[in-house]
């Protein structure tokens, strides 16, 4: 019978990066500070900007570990009347929480992500994105993020933690929409399968 695994753990414990977990280093080719990322994927709803509902975020670099964005909420990102839904600022905290491993040069996916709503948020607020990498462990990577109402020194209206798994591209190639996945290979022809996903500034 096997023990209990991380997995198992309580949310709290599974975000606090074990004491053998290293400080992350940014990668010698991550994009120099005030670049813009590009989309990893133009229809990913967090970024793509080819999809025609999505949040069309643009992370941009930082010093060290870490990106920013701005995201200007809609009415279509209503859950209550004239305050944003809180799924739709989770996506947008996971978006750039996702780019933040770009930094590292690590394609990653969320295993997990906690959020604290500390103020409500109304639509047509620019809601300032920040998310930095706090710790690496083995293929795990743990990341914390915040979204500032107005400005980045602006209310602190939503902070999140997250743990981020690295895996190989086969992880999309294997489990994506088998028609999508061939959609990417058509756009790229050349592009070996298990790069064809390449999270590229
Ligand atoms: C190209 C970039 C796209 C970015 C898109 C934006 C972000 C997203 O929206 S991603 C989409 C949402 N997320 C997903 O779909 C992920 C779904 N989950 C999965 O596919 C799998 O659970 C996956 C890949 C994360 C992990 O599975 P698997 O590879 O089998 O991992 P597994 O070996 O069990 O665990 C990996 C490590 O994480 C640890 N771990 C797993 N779960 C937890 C947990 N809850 N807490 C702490 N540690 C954990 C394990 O102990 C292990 O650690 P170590 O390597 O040190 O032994």
């Amino acid at each position: 019978m096997s023990g209990p695994t991380a997995s198992d753990a309580p949310a709290g414990a599974a975000l606090t990066p074990p004491p053998e977990a290293e400080e992350p280093v940014r990668h010698p080719d991550a994009p120099a500070p005030g670049t813009l990322l590009g989309s990893h994927y133009d229809q990913c709803f967090g970024c793509g900007p080819r999809h025609p509902h999505g949040l069309h975020l643009v992370s941009r670099a930082s010093d060290g570990v870490a990106v920013t964005a701005e995201l200007r909420l809609q009415g279509d990102h209503q859950g209550a009347p004239g305050l944003a839904h809180g799924g739709v600022l989770a996506s947008a905290l996971d978006e750039v929480l996702g780019a933040v491993n770009w930094m590292l040069r690590a394609v990653a996916v969320t295993r997990r992500l906690e959020t604290d709503y500390l103020l409500p948020v109304p639509v047509d607020a620019v809601l300032h994105l920040s998310a930095r990498c706090t710790a690496v462990h083995r293929r795990k990577i743990y990341s914390t993020a915040e979204a500032r109402i107005g400005s980045p020194q602006g209310p602190l209206a939503v902070r999140a933690d997250a743990l981020y798994v690295e895996v190989p591209m086969a992880h999309f190639t294997t489990h994506g929409r088998a028609e999508d996945v061939e959609a990417v290979l058509r756009d790229r022809p050349g592009i070996a399968a298990d790069r064809a996903f390449e999270v590229n500034p």
